[in-house]
């Protein structure tokens, strides 16, 4: 196999034509982009990964071309600037990888950009299990990453809406990508796109038929703070809207389905483009928030409960008083261990049958679970990739739901609690700069009211 990879990418990754052909390249045959294509499918995984990175390694920049052009640019400082900038040129030009002109002309060929979101997809694959971090295929990754941007801009997606008369098969891939709140039939599917419901999805003339990210929004009288009223709820099923009881969205589920296309932002963009399609559907719509889950805030809180039992600094997560309520009601003896039967209670979720706990604990793990959301960090961003997910479009996290999601993946997951991360339509753009680039969280008064009572707590 490994002399035909070779024959196949010699044949087939045109050398990069000269700069003074540069515009006018005599197109390669479509076949070699087919060739290329049918090879790269049929080889098993790990032939993937020696092609891309035979591909990556042999086929991307003309190094020695690209420092002697360097150099040349050095020399003719001081010159004017016509010189200067036919240099530069020639250098930016010398900077293109040999295969990004495959890429170009693959994606030119009937299915060939769905091939290269595929290429991407164990691109990425590849990444993140650690298989291969060559630079070079750091670099392939992120210039056919550049490409596909351009390919899926806003300007070249279309929303559609999903309803109960869209085709079978659609209605069929809906559900299958629904990967926030599964749906588990007609009726569920019948639901989410019933009365009082919209999920719409973004789709490219390339892969038709392709829903590539779908949002599920509930319309609502009020932001909501519970979502077995949206998942769970059928008594709307035949009901007319009533105008008068729409003045929120919910957006309560976003999955894009194409990995491929991870990084190029498209559940940012829909969410963006579903409020316009919103607003001028009722004018009066003011009130845009998500009902996002906290995946990963059972797990942490089990993890701080250990790692404070061997610190011995307990006080900092419950406070005294809250120490001994757990203490009365688990039965656990004073002064033993209340930690162990705290940390039990939340890995069974046992906790959420006893009202007297729930009350009891209320308090704490609402502010165990702002602190994680808030507080918890990774490389300065939040460390829940839900959180980190709104706060980059610039959303605000506004408000967080005690028993939201009373079921057992809800209880399991985050305790029960779920957080609307709230679009202030005026403020997102500045949001959105400030945690990026400064890393602030924009959050509601009541969210850091939570964030001082733990800074409280851990300072005594
Ligand atoms: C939350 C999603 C839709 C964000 O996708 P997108 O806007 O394209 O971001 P990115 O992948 O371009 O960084 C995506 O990360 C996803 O599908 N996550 C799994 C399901 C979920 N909602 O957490």
């Amino acid at each position: 196999v490994h002399n035909s990879m070779e024959e196949i990418l010699r044949k087939t990754v045109a050398p990069l034509p000269s700069y003074e052909m540069r515009d006018k390249p005599p197109p390669p045959p479509e076949s070699n982009s087919l060739e290329f294509m049918h090879f790269y499918k049929s080889l098993e995984k790990e032939q993937k990964l020696d092609f891309l990175e035979k591909l990556s390694h042999d086929f991307g920049v003309d190094h020695r071309w690209a420092s002697d052009l360097a150099a040349k640019l050095l020399d003719t400082q001081g010159r004017d600037v016509a010189t200067i900038l036919q240099v530069e040129d020639r250098l930016r030009y010398s900077l293109t990888p040999r295969y990004r002109q495959l890429l170009t002309h693959i994606s030119k060929v009937q299915g060939g950009v769905k091939f290269l979101v595929d290429l991407r997809a164990d691109l990425i694959e590849f990444a993140s299990s650690k298989i291969s971090d060559s630079p070079h295929m750091r670099d392939l990754n992120s210039t056919l990453k550049s490409l596909l941007s351009e390919w899926f801009s806003v300007g070249l997606l279309r929303l559609e809406r999903i309803t109960w008369q869209s085709p079978c098969e659609i209605l069929q891939k809906i559900s299958q990508y629904e990967a926030v709140h599964p749906v588990r039939n007609w009726t569920d599917i019948k639901c989410r796109v019933g009365p009082y419901r919209r999920c719409y999805a973004f789709t490219h003339a390339s892969m038709p038929g392709e829903p590539l990210v779908v949002l599920h929004v509930a319309l609502t009288e009020d932001i909501a703070n519970n979502i077995q009223g949206i998942v769970r709820e059928f008594s709307t099923l035949d009901a007319d809207e009533d105008v008068n009881k729409i003045n929120a969205a919910i957006f309560y589920s976003i999955s894009s389905t194409q990995a491929g296309l991870q990084g190029v932002e498209l559940g940012n963009y829909l969410i963006k483009r579903v409020v316009r399609e919103l607003q001028s559907e009722f004018p009066h719509m003011a009130q845009f928030s998500s009902l996002s889950p906290i995946p990963g805030f059972s797990l942490w809180l089990q993890g701080a409960l250990g790692q404070h039992k061997k610190e011995g600094r307990t006080i900092e997560l419950l406070s005294e008083q809250e120490w001994r309520e757990v203490e009365d009601v688990t039965g656990a003896a004073p002064g033993a261990p209340a930690l162990e039967a705290l940390r039990r209670l939340i890995s069974t979720s046992e906790w959420i049958r006893s009202d007297r706990l729930v009350r009891t604990l209320e308090p704490a793990l609402m502010r165990l679970c702002t602190w994680y959301l808030y507080g918890e960090k990774r490389r300065g961003y939040a460390l829940n990739p839900v959180a980190n997910f709104h706060l980059q479009n610039g959303a605000t996290m506004w408000r967080l739901n005690w028993q939201a999601d009373t079921s057992p993946r809800g209880i399991a997951n985050s305790c029960g609690i779920m957080v609307n991360y709230r679009y202030f339509l005026q403020e997102t753009s500045t949001n959105s700069a400030a945690y990026l680039q400064n890393k602030v969280i924009k959050a509601s008064e009541q969210v850091l009211g939570l964030v001082s009572q733990f800074q409280k707590n851990s300072k005594l």
